[in-house]
Formats: structure tokens, C-alpha cells, sequence
């Protein structure tokens, strides 16, 4: 039951995204993806989750290749993975209920009772008992994310991949949201894979922590390690310092322009158990 990406590529036309990345995920863990807008960070989660097929590389979830699974297998696969969407994802239009029914009806094999009773059982779980009647537009921003971790875990699924489950939001709700993602792997064992860009989360939230840049993982740790991390590329990004990354972005270029793959001696692990 864990996540393993192994050398994965991806490009969109003469942009390269991923470059090699290496990525793992262990049974009932939660790792915190963190790095700079345009990393590629989003673009990982599409993969997981089948979305999006790289050019090259491993993409292993629960044991199975992502990228050779037929789209029935892969379907089924998918079932498994609950995705929390960066800004909630919910159709307005539609009551909470509803929203938290569709996926239940469209894949099959519940009852309208067990499926009440689905939804009722995961508002529960993210504190927002009795909103099914509530539409999206009736709730906060902090509710709305709830609602959309209560969307994806009514499934109950094995993984949970989170895409910025807390920008956008305070302090105190944010914490709120850190102190859920907790709760799920505590109730329902999952592994999970959170991107963020705030360290404070995923400090709070991670096993591991894992930094891409240009595609690639640069440091990867426990939330002590990754503190105590003297790699140039975290200092630069925890301490918010633009000038680290422009220094290592022209070196990596001038790498690249020199032959090399544009990643040597910026400390890229490569592949790291
Ligand atoms: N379908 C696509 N077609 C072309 N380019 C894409 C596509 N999807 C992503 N990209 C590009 O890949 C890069 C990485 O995108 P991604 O959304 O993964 O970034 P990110 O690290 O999640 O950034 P942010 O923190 O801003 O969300 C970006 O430059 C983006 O423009």
C-alpha cells in the first residue's frame, strides 16, 4: 500500500517538468511535497493519480504500474485514491449531499440508504455533520475544503492525495485542516501525499518531507531533518530567499548548456529508500 515514483519524465513540448523524480510514499505514511510554484508538484499528483501519463519513468501504486494499467484496472485502481482538489472542487449548483452522492451513485453497489448514510458517516468525520442540505456557496472557504475531504474519503479510500488543502486559508483554520489530515490517517490508515507550500503544515501534518525543484526531489527527510537541512535549495525556500533559486536555476542552465542535465551538485539524491 505505498506510492513509489522511480525515474519519472514528463515534458510539454521542449519544457521538461519532470526530470528524473524519484519519489516514495510508505504504507500509512504522510509525506508533505513542498518547492517552488511551477516545480512540477500538482503535475506528480496528476500522475499518481492517472491522470496524466508520463514519458518515462515507474509510477507504482498499491504494487501496480499506473502507466501500463488498461483504463479498466486503472479505473478500478482509482477507486482506492481519494484526491483533495486545491480550491474544493464542489459544483455549486449542487447541494452538499448531492456533491458527496454523485461519485457514490456513479460507481455503484450502494443502496440511496447506504449512500445517506456514507455522506452522513463523512461530514462527520471532517466536523460538518448536517450540512447536506447546504450548498457550496452557504460555506466558508475552510468549510468548503472540509467538504471536499469529506468528498474524497466517502469512498474510503487507501490513499489520499492533497493539493494545497490549506492555501488560502487562517491560521486557526488552517490548523483545523492539519489536525484532519492527522485524524484521516489515524481513523482510516491511509497514505498519503500533500503538497504545500506552508512549512508550518507540513511540519505538523508529515513522516517526510520531500523538496522538488525542476523536477526533481533535492531533499527528502523527516520535518527534524528537513529543519536541520543545510542544502542551499531548502534554506533558500524556508527562509524565503528568491536569490538562492535564481542562482541555482542559472547554474543549473549553464550546466545544461554545458552537456550536463542541468541537476549536478545541487545535491539531488536520486534514488532514496
Ligand atoms: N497540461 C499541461 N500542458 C502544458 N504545461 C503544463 C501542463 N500541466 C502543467 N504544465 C506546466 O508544468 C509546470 C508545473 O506545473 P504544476 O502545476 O505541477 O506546478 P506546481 O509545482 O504545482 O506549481 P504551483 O505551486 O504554482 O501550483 C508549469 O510550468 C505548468 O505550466
Amino acid at each position: 500500500m505505498s506510492i513509489e515514483l522511480i525515474d519519472v519524465h514528463k515534458s510539454f513540448g521542449p519544457k521538461q517538468i519532470l526530470r528524473g523524480l524519484n519519489l516514495e510514499v510508505k504504507e500509512g505514511q504522510t509525506v508533505s511535497l513542498v518547492g517552488f510554484s511551477g516545480a512540477g508538484k500538482s503535475l506528480t499528483l496528476k500522475h499518481i493519480a492517472g491522470l496524466m501519463t508520463p514519458d518515462r519513468g515507474t509510477i507504482k501504486v498499491d504494487g501496480q504500474n499506473i502507466p501500463t494499467l488498461s483504463r479498466q484496472d486503472l479505473y478500478k485502481l482509482r477507486l482506492d485514491i481519494g484526491y483533495v482538489f486545491q480550491f474544493a472542487a464542489l459544483f455549486d449548483s449542487m447541494t452538499i449531499a448531492e456533491n458527496l452522492s454523485m461519485g457514490l451513485i456513479k460507481k455503484g453497489g450502494m443502496s440511496a440508504s447506504e449512500i445517506r448514510d456514507r455522506v452522513a458517516e463523512s461530514l462527520d468525520r471532517v466536523g460538518l455533520s448536517g450540512f447536506q442540505d447546504r450548498y457550496p456557496s452557504e460555506m466558508s472557504g475552510g468549510q468548503q475544503k472540509r467538504a471536499g475531504l469529506a468528498r474524497a474519503v466517502a469512498y474510503r479510500p487507501k490513499y489520499l492525495l492533497y493539493d494545497e488543502p490549506t492555501s488560502g486559508l487562517d491560521p486557526v483554520t488552517t490548523e483545523v485542516i492539519d489536525r484532519l489530515i492527522l485524524k484521516m490517517k489515524e481513523d482510516l490508515g491511509v497514505t498519503s501525499l500533500v503538497i504545500t507550500h506552508d512549512m508550518k503544515s507540513a511540519y505538523n501534518i508529515s513522516d517526510r518531507i520531500a523538496m522538488l525543484f525542476e523536477g526533481r526531489v533535492v531533499e527528502e527527510g523527516t520535518p527534524e531533518e528537513f529543519q536541520r537541512s543545510r542544502h542551499p535549495l531548502v534554506r533558500g525556500f524556508v527562509e524565503g530567499r528568491p536569490e538562492v533559486i535564481e542562482e541555482a536555476q542559472r547554474q543549473m542552465a549553464e550546466e545544461a548548456a554545458n552537456g550536463g542535465d542541468g541537476h549536478r551538485g545541487h545535491g539531488s539524491q536520486g534514488r532514496h529508500a
